[in-house]
């Protein structure tokens, strides 16, 4: 059988980013399964050892923190969730330490709270670290920094956070370890659901039910999340391949299990990049068909005459999402005026305003098309 062009990039990636999910780290009764965790160390090791550099993200200090606790189940509450990956984080970071020693490699743990990618300076501060780590022959193993992200500022689920530190650390390949063998499309507990080998566009993924958030026992993010996540790495630029952690042999050696989604967009700069994916957006700007035309195709400035509707709380400077008549999210971009001045500027063509209103709504070189 042939490898299609997506998994021979994978398995040829030099820089790889490993995503492994908290089903695939611990136990039902919420406790580390030491066993494997060090099976998967022994896989990054032999590629490590084979050349490459791995970046661990690593889910599973919540689930680790149960059993130490005391508690029976994952606790709902967030106060109770940070006090258990308080304990667990802990747990975690010494058997990554304890497991790549046996191959004489050092760990050194990143945690990343939602903020340390959203705003550009520790954006580039993180990334700083982690080439450093890589650089030194270090293995970086990241996660979540749960014990101080608030509802408003987590990232939620490791997924994304690995789509986000793939583009930071410029990684050839994403990997998303789970505890499903591939994306199917529909949940495979259910029954007769087809696998899905190959993502190539979005018509691959017409007719796939990934599910809204449906996690397992132990994980968060569920099928969508991991879907979502590789959507951001692929339209960066960076091939991911979706496989079950006992699958972790084979997709960290020949890249022929799971799903493998084909890059499909071009690399971002850090900068549109950080646009796309990683800021918050504090408003909306409703176009008309004329100017998603104009912004998607023709990748021209967003200006005041093609916008219908505006909502949301943002000054000048700040992101804003761009949406077609329907509601999609066509484009985001930095925008250039308060929401207060932009009402009586909206439908007007640029000639019918005053000199000092007549700059683009969202200038091209700070708007980046979403597919
Ligand atoms: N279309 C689908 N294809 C594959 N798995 C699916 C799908 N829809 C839902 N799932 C479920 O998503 C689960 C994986 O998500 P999750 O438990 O969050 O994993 P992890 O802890 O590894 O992040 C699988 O166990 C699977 O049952
Ligand atoms: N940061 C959390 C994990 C969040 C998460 O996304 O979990 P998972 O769905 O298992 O990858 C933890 O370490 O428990």
């Amino acid at each position: 059988m042939s490898l299609s062009a997506t998994r021979q990039a994978v398995a040829a990636a030099q820089r790889i980013v490993v995503k492994v999910g908290s089903s695939s780290l611990t136990t039902t009764e919420g406790g580390l399964d030491s066993e494997r965790l060090s099976v998967l160390v022994d896989t990054v090791a032999k590629r490590v050892a084979a050349g490459g550099q791995v970046v661990l993200v690593s889910s599973g200090a919540i689930a680790a923190g149960i059993a130490p606790m005391g508690l029976r189940r994952r606790p709902k509450d967030l106060a109770t969730q940070q006090a258990a990956a308080s304990v667990g984080q802990l747990a975690l970071a010494h058997a990554y330490a304890e497991s790549f020693a046996r191959f004489d490699l050092t760990v050194g743990q990143v945690l990343l709270t939602a903020d340390d990618v959203v705003r550009r300076s520790n954006y580039r501060n993180a990334q700083r670290t982690l080439n450093r780590l890589l650089g030194l022959g270090v293995v970086p193993v990241v996660n979540e920094n749960d014990t101080v992200a608030t509802t408003e500022i987590r990232f939620g689920d490791n997924d994304r956070l690995a789509a986000l530190v793939s583009h930071l650390v410029g990684a050839d390949a994403l990997i998303l370890l789970s505890d499903v063998d591939a994306l199917y499309d529909g949940d495979p507990r259910k029954g007769g659901s087809k696998v899905i080998r190959e993502v190539t566009g979005a018509a691959d993924m017409a007719g796939v039910d990934a599910g809204s958030s449906g996690a397992s026992g132990l994980g968060t993010g569920g099928m969508a999340s991991k879907v979502a996540a590789a959507k951001v790495a692929c339209t960066s630029g960076i091939p991911v391949l979706l496989t079950s952690s006992a699958n972790a042999e084979s997709a960290l050696g020949a890249a022929d299990v799971g799903t493998a989604f084909a890059a499909t967009g071009n690399r971002l700069s850090a900068r549109r990049f950080w646009l796309a994916h990683a800021a918050g957006a504090n408003g909306r700007l409703w176009l008309d068909d004329g100017a998603v035309a104009a912004v998607v195709k023709r990748r021209r400035s967003l200006l005041a005459a093609g916008i219908t509707a505006v909502e949301g709380a943002f000054d000048g400077g700040d992101v804003v999402e761009l949406l077609s008549p329907t509601g999609k999210v066509v484009a985001r971009g930095v925008v250039a005026y308060d929401v207060e001045e932009l009402p009586t500027l909206i439908g007007r063509s640029t000639h019918d305003l005053p000199p000092e209103q007549r700059r683009e709504v969202v200038h091209a070189d700070d708007l980046v098309p979403m597919r």
